[in-house]
């Protein structure tokens, strides 16, 4: 009788995202696949700057999801106002994003005002916060960690933190195995985030110090990922690290199909790439917070010019009329007229990703890239810039692995015809049935079981 009644109760989750795109896109899905599933929603924002792109994420939704916009204390850790998140700080290794996860530190007391007054069934806190977890525990509030990475990266960089095989080897580059591993996994200390490498003291140092802690004693994880694409370290996660966790994505295929977009609103470059060929063009972007400077561009562009294929290259810098452009070889944009488009700011990724002229992604191997890219069936040429993508770029190698032995050699002809690709599987795992639900309503029924 009270596991039925406990059935019905309608859950309510506030998420708390850390404000960059990387983390608020997928905390939208995750919030819309709450609500579609019968939960209230309340999101956390820290800045206005997301406002926009939330409210009409989810015009659809307003009757389920509030949002809540708490102020970013700017002012009070030295940053100037309206410099309240990630993309506004011009220099990300520099001493204002220090500043800024300063003051990430310090919105605890409007968490938990609001925490009080709300009073949910659980909280989905982003691990750049992991403070919230005893916040949320004052008031019996279940915390779930949101990373917004897969569970192999999870698993390597929750082994080099308890193993520190970085501090036993000599130099940078000097190879070691990922210890403890189920799979042999070869690294440098080059390759580890900066704040891992040096132990440097600094407040990304701190947070990751603290969110790995928090990891295992909050009461669980969830991840933008699906079984069958990581089994072998979805079952390590949990049965070797045990961390209790559910893995509920791909999160940006429950979005209606991108496909269906009424063709009199495509974006140009979407109509430019209905006059290519299959498979012959290249998708060129590195997220949305990678920076490059001006040499860098220049070698990109170079590359992309040399290489004698069509491209579309995202450069997060706007055109100033009348200003030389010193990042691009002379004429480049004249000759590359028909070969080459470069978007400014902002692309829509996901239809480029799925459109069929894409026959590559030249990617940073950010996580949500990466499962865009292999949710569309699309190759990667991986080029890791920082924080936990060279993990993910080992991923995405054991991936086109998996590619290759379900579209290549003996096996091929049987399993194409039980899978067609590891994306169908994916968007078969979101489905009602599939794995991810299967987990998100383990899930609810855990957390309802959860209430006193
Ligand atoms: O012009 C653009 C640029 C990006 N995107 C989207 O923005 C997201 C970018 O996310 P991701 O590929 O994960 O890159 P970052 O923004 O760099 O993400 C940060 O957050 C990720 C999730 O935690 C980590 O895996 C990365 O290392 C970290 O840099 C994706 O959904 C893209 O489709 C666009 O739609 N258009």
């Amino acid at each position: 009788m009270g596991s039925q009644t406990n059935d019905h109760h309608q859950l309510h989750a506030v998420f708390f995202p850390f404000m960059a795109q990387g983390h608020v896109i997928p905390t939208i899905h995750m919030a819309k696949l709450f609500a579609s599933n019968g939960s209230k929603v309340t999101i956390i924002l820290s800045t206005s700057y997301f406002i926009p792109l939330l409210s009409k994420s989810i015009e659809n939704y307003t009757s389920m999801i509030d949002i809540i916009n708490i102020k970013f204390p700017a002012a009070e850790v030295g940053l100037p106002e309206g410099v309240d998140n990630p993309h506004a700080v011009a220099n990300p290794s520099g001493d204002m994003i220090q500043k800024y996860f300063r003051g990430c530190r310090q919105l605890g007391p409007q968490l938990e005002q609001i925490l009080d007054q709300i009073r949910p069934d659980c909280l989905v806190a982003d691990m750049f916060f992991p403070w919230a977890n005893d916040v949320a525990a004052k008031f019996g509030i279940p915390t779930l960690l949101f990373h917004g990475t897969c569970c192999f990266a999870l698993c390597a960089s929750t082994s080099v933190f308890l193993h520190e095989p970085h501090k036993k080897v000599s130099s940078d580059s000097e190879h070691f195995f990922i210890p403890d591993f189920p799979d042999k996994i070869e690294i440098t200390r080059s390759k580890l985030p900066e704040f891992v490498r040096y132990d440097n003291g600094s407040e990304l140092t701190k947070v990751f110090k603290a969110m790995r802690e928090v990891e295992s004693r909050c009461y669980g994880v969830l991840i933008n990922s699906f079984y069958e694409l990581e089994q072998g370290y979805a079952d390590h996660y949990r049965k070797v690290l045990g961390r209790k966790a559910w893995q509920i994505g791909p999160l940006f295929l429950t979005e209606p199909n991108n496909k269906m977009v009424d063709s009199n609103n495509q974006h140009e470059c979407l109509k430019w790439l209905n006059s290519k060929k299959p498979n012959s063009v290249i998708y060129v972007s590195f997220g949305s917070l990678a920076s490059f400077n001006d040499e860098q561009l220049m070698e990109i562009a170079t590359g992309l010019e040399a290489s004698g294929h069509q491209f579309i290259w995202v450069v997060k810098k706007e055109k100033v009329k009348g200003v030389e452009e010193e990042w691009l070889p002379e004429g480049f944009e004249e000759r590359m007229k028909e070969r080459g488009l470069i978007i400014r700011g902002w692309a829509p990724q996901v239809p480029i990703l799925e459109h069929e002229a894409v026959g590559g992604f030249v990617t940073h191997c950010g996580w949500n890239s990466t499962l865009e890219s292999v949710c569309a069936g699309v190759p990667m040429v991986t080029w890791p810039v920082a924080a936990e993508q060279f993990y993910n770029e080992k991923l995405s190698e054991a991936i086109r692995n998996a590619v290759s032995k379900i579209m290549e050699g003996e096996e091929a002809e049987e399993m194409r015809s039980r899978v067609k690709s590891v994306g169908e599987i994916g968007r078969n795992a979101i489905k009602e049935g599939g794995s991810s639900m299967l987990d998100l309503h383990v899930l609810f029924h855990d957390l309802r079981s959860a209430r006193h």
